[in-house]
C-alpha cells in the first residue's frame, strides 16, 4: 500500500506501509564453482563465529594459511558435479527461489503479504532483502531460517545477521522469527510420504532406513545446543509414523569438518560398517535439509552410496529432500500461516 502523500508537508519523506513480509532464508551458496567464487563463499561462511567457535587467534592462521588455499579447489570440483547447469547455479539457490515463489502463490489470498528469499552467506543477502521488503511497504517481517532443527550455527546466525542489519535502521520493521519445527506433524507426515513415494518406485525393499543429519561438533552440543535432541526427536517421530521397528531405522550425522569430535554415529563410518556387517539394501534420506544441496547430492547420494557399495552393499537409494514438492510446500506454508497469526 502506498499512502496518499498529499497531506504531508513539503519535504516530508514519502511513506509506504501496510504490508507483511515473509523472508525465507537458507544457508547460502557460491555464485560459481571457480576458485574465486568458492573462496569468497567459504571465507564468509568459515569466518562466522557461530559456525567455527574457536578463538580467531587460533582459527584464522589455519583458515587463511591452509583452508582457504586448498578447500576452494576441492569443494569447487564437488559443486561442479551437482551444479544446476540449466540455470547456472546450485540447486540450493534454485529450490530456495522456487519455495519463495510458491509461498507467494499460496498466500495470494492475502494481498498485503510479500514473500521473498535470501541467503545467510553470499547473495541475495539478508540485509538487501530486508531493505527491499521495507521499500515495498512491509512494516512487519517474518524471518524464516529454513532449518527444521535449531542449531546456533544455522538458525541463530540467520537471526543474528538480520538483527545486525536492523541495528542500522532508524525505522525498524517489527520482526518475528520462526521457531524450530522438528516435531511438527505436517513436517513428519511430509517426510513419511516422501519415503513411501520413493520406496513405491523400487522393485526391492530396504533392510534399513537411515536418516542422515548434518553434524555439529560434540562441544557445541555439550554447551547446550539443542540440535542433537531435535534430530533424535524428528527421527523417532518419523520412525513411529512409518511403523518401523527400531532395528530397521537409524539416525546418523554427516559432513564432519576439522579435527574435533562431532555428533555420532558418523554417516560415512556407518555406511562402511553396514556393508561389512552384510547389510545389502539401504535407503537414506536427509530430513534436516529443506532442499537438496552439495551435502545431500554429492556427499550422500554420491559418496555415501559408493562407500556402501565398496564394502559389500548391493542396493542403495537416496530419498530426495522435500524441496519445492507439494508436500514440502505444505510444511513451509503450515509453519508460515501459524507464525503469521495476528498479522494477517
Ligand atoms: C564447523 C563447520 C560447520 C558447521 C558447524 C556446520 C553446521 C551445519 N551446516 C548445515 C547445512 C549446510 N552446510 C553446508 C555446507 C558446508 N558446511 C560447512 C561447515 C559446517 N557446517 C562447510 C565448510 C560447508 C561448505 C562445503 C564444504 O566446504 O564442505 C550446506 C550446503 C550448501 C550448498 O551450497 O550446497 C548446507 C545446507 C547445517 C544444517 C548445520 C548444522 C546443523
Ligand atoms: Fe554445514
Ligand atoms: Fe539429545
Amino acid at each position: 500500500m502506498t499512502a496518499d502523500q498529499s497531506h504531508l508537508p513539503p519535504g516530508h519523506p514519502s511513506v509506504r506501509f501496510g504490508k507483511v513480509g515473509v523472508l525465507l532464508v537458507n544457508l547460502g551458496t557460491p555464485d560459481g564453482t571457480d576458485y574465486k567464487s568458492m573462496r569468497r563463499y567459504l571465507k564468509e561462511f568459515l569466518m562466522d563465529k557461530r559456525v567455527i567457535e574457536w578463538s580467531p587467534w587460533k582459527w584464522y592462521p589455519i583458515l587463511f594459511g591452509i583452508v582457504l588455499n586448498t578447500r576452494p579447489q576441492k569443494v569447487g570440483k564437488a559443486y561442479e558435479e551437482i551444479w544446476n547447469k540449466e540455470k547456472d547455479e546450485s540447486y540450493l539457490r534454485t529450490y530456495t527461489r522456487s519455495q519463495a515463489e510458491l509461498m507467494a502463490e499460496a498466500l495470494k489470498g492475502h494481498p498485503n503479504v510479500v514473500a521473498d528469499w535470501a541467503m545467510r552467506y553470499g547473495q541475495p543477502s539478508i540485509a538487501s532483502k530486508i531493505d527491499a521488503l521495507q521499500a515495498a511497504g512491509c512494516e512487519k517481517i517474518l524471518l524464516f531460517p529454513l532449518y527444521p532443527q535449531y542449531a546456533a550455527s544455522t538458525t541463530a546466525t540467520v537471526n543474528d545477521k538480520a538483527f545486525e542489519h536492523l541495528m542500522k535502521l532508524r525505522w525498524q520493521p517489527a520482526v518475528r522469527t520462526v521457531p524450530p519445527y522438528h516435531d511438527d506433524p505436517a513436517y513428519i507426515d511430509a517426510l513419511a510420504v516422501s519415503v513411501e513415494k520413493k520406496l513405491a518406485t523400487l522393485d526391492w525393499e530396504p533392510e534399513l532406513l537411515i536418516t542422515s543429519f548434518h553434524g555439529i561438533p560434540q562441544s557445541y552440543f555439550k554447551q547446550g545446543d539443542p540440535y542433537h535432541c531435535h534430530c533424535m526427536k524428528t527421527g523417532r517421530l518419523l520412525r513411529e509414523r512409518l511403523g518401523l521397528p527400531k532395528e530397521k531405522f537409524m539416525v546418523t550425522f554427516q559432513s564432519r569438518f576439522g579435527p574435533e569430535e562431532w555428533l555420532q554415529p558418523y554417516t560415512d563410518k556407518t555406511m562402511e560398517k553396514l556393508g561389512k556387517d552384510g547389510v545389502k539394501r539401504i535407503a537414506i534420506m536427509n530430513p534436516g535439509f529443506v532442499s537438496d544441496c552439495l551435502e545431500t547430492l554429492e556427499e550422500i547420494a554420491g559418496e555415501a552410496g559408493e562407500i556402501f557399495h565398496h564394502n559389500g552393499g548391493e542396493k542403495f537409494v537416496h530419498i530426495p529432500c522435500l524441496n519445492d514438492s507439494p508436500e514440502g510446500m505444505n510444511v513451509l506454508e503450515t509453519v508460515v500461516r501459524r507464525e503469521l497469526q495476528g498479522w494477517i
